[in-house]
């Protein structure tokens, strides 16, 4: 027995001096040796440093960070994460972009950012890497073609219909008089209208979110969303959680056993509907038919079950639920924000709205949407995604605002990068020794890729680049034509193989949201409140002072009434 214990005590004393053995070795040998500390940047701590977060993951800070640097040291920076082994490259730098965002079998997102995703939606599209992801990807992109995506757009515009009707609804019952106008959360109501258009489209289900917010599943994934993510609480405890994640697990507090209930509300309610899905695509089968639906887990299980799909690609149960939760994450609260900060700067500039709602009432139909038949309304959704200035506004609100602010990527393996332009490399005093045509990036390293960043930087852009200029976009200056990026030379849908797979989705919904609004009310800010942004995983509005009541927009909101209306 005594043996016992004094065995037991030694290989407890042998792992305690490993472990204290190898955080000496990350906090002092492992940085020393990254290559990227030699590249410029701004002074660090030795130990914590949360400075570094602060300036350049505060979108109220972030934009002025950017720009400092590109002045004080160059398009590609070396900055620190927390801690000391956290070593960072910030590249502004679109070559060296490219390369990083290109090269996905390399750079892969970090495992602390991938486990707080898959750690609240499992492991779908948005967090798995190497071959699991291709087969998800492989799966999904079928459900994401133009023809799918263009099957949507009525059910789109029928969940618009329903606000506007909900809008004059609760105006009606607050006795708003004609010409006034009332105040409406457009953060909160744009978020519903994305919920119920991700419910229909993405798997058959009815949240009924624009007329009231008690569903079951809908309650799990809103508040999920909100405990974990807009209402998460810096410190040192997420810090820790971050590198140690099995703090969780043994001391789970308030947060985490939340987040576990909606989980479990999630797996049952969800999980029952993709078995459900499953019966009526065999229940067809047996009768020699194919099962018609329509929304992206119908046409997911039809690509998975695809018969030259073979058998180790396809996807688990579990795969589909987890990616159903990710476009439940990635695909509602990114469109809802990118529609909430297109009705904000509309309030903000009156004369770029008037001439906004005076090109889409160019092309609406004298018969209430309601009325028109699913042709008529693909055929006022073609007419209203070619108008000119409606694709401005939306291109320079996504640009300016990015719902998505940053993403991170690590270096799986050691490479050189290119960059644009030979830059300075310096010693740990500031001195340069030499410049250097290309970036050793060692194993492990971090490279933060700043969305907004690039979307803001006036060296490409121009002296404008933070002003709102929809007409931008008919004169784009030479710097960025050859940018990448998905979308118009703008990284707000990322770029390269990982980049969003719902980006032509989001378009269909924001511009058929903001036909319907656009020409249905006015918008105002709202004097008595005071707008601020935080970053917390996506761009937010919140009041002023009062961020720890979740995201908010209150704006004014006064029905439009058109001359030509009987
Ligand atoms: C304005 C709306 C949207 C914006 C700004 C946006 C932005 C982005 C960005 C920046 C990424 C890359 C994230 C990273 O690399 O860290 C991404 C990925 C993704 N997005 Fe979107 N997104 C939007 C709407 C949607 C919609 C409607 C869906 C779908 C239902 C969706 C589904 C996804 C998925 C599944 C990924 C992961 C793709 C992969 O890793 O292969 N997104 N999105």
């Amino acid at each position: 027995m005594e043996s016992f214990t004094l065995a037991a005590l030694s290989l407890t004393t042998a792992c305690a001096a490993a472990l204290v053995a190898y955080l000496l070795y990350l906090c002092f040998v492992y940085p020393l040796r990254n290559p990227i500390r030699q590249l410029p940047g701004p002074p660090s701590k030795w130990f914590l440093e949360l400075r570094h977060m602060y300036m350049t993951m505060d979108p109220r800070r972030s934009p002025h960070t950017a720009a400092e640097f590109v002045e004080k040291y160059g398009r590609n920076v070396y900055i620190r994460g927390p801690v000391p082994w956290d070593q960072r490259l910030f590249t502004l730098d679109p070559v060296t972009m490219n390369h990083v965002l290109q090269h996905t079998a390399i750079y892969e997102k970090p495992w602390p950012s991938r486990r707080l995703i898959s750690g609240l939606i499992g492991a779908g599209m948005l967090s798995a890497e190497g071959q699991m992801h291709k087969r998800q990807r492989r799966v999904a992109t079928p459900a994401f073609s133009l023809n799918e995506m263009r099957a949507l757009i009525p059910l789109v515009f029928s969940k618009g219909t329903e606000l506007q009707k909900k809008w004059m609804e609760i105006m009606r019952d607050a006795g708003v008089k004609p010409g006034q106008g009332h105040v409406f959360n457009v953060c909160s109501w744009a978020s519903r209208a994305t919920f119920d258009v991700m419910g229909s489209a993405g798997f058959d289900y009815e949240f009924n979110a624009i007329q009231k917010e008690d569903n079951e599943l809908l309650r799990a994934y809103v508040d999920m969303f909100e405990t974990a993510v807009s209402k998460q609480k810096a410190g040192l405890r997420s810090v820790l959680v971050m590198y140690l994640p099995i703090i969780d697990k043994i001391f789970p507090n308030e947060t985490t056993r939340f987040v576990s209930k909606c989980q479990t509300v999630i797996e049952r309610v969800a999980g029952t509907l993709i078995q459900e899905k499953k019966r009526k695509m065999a229940d067809a089968a047996v009768k020699g038919q194919v099962y018609q639906g329509k929304d992206l887990l119908s046409l997911m299980l039809k690509s998975n079950s695809a018969v030259d799909l073979p058998p180790d690609q396809r996807l688990s149960d579990q795969d589909l639920l987890n990616n159903i939760n990710t476009f439940m994450f990635a695909g509602t609260d990114t469109t809802s924000l990118a529609l909430t900060w297109t009705l904000y700067v509309l309030a903000l500039y009156p004369h770029v709205q008037d001439r906004l709602r005076a090109e889409l009432l160019s092309v609406a139909p004298i018969a209430p949407i309601d009325t028109l038949t699913p042709e008529e309304v693909q055929s006022l959704y073609a007419e209203i995604a070619a108008l000119p200035f409606l694709e401005n506004v939306i291109r320079e609100t996504l640009r300016l605002i990015p719902p998505v602010h940053s993403s991170i990527r690590e270096a799986t393996r050691d490479d050189v990068v290119p960059v644009s332009a030979p830059l300075k490399r310096t010693t740990p005093n500031g001195r340069v020794v030499e410049q250097v045509h290309q970036i050793v990036v060692p194993k492990g390293t971090f490279i933060h890729v700043p969305i907004e960043g690039f979307n803001l930087d006036k060296g490409l852009w121009g002296e404008t680049a933070w002003k709102f200029d929809p007409d931008r976009w008919d004169n784009l200056p030479e710097t960025i034509k050859e940018l990448p990026g998905l979308y118009q030379h703008t990284l707000t849908f990322s770029a390269g193989p990982r980049a969003c797979i719902g980006m032509r989705m989001s378009v269909i919904e924001l511009k058929s949201f903001l036909f319907t609004l656009v020409t249905n009310f006015k918008f105002a800010p709202d004097p008595t409140q005071k707008i601020g942004k935080a970053n917390v995983i996506l761009t937010r509005p919140y009041v002023a002072g009062k961020q720890n009541e979740g995201s908010a927009l209150p704006l004014i909101v006064t029905p439009y009434v058109r001359e030509d209306a009987s």
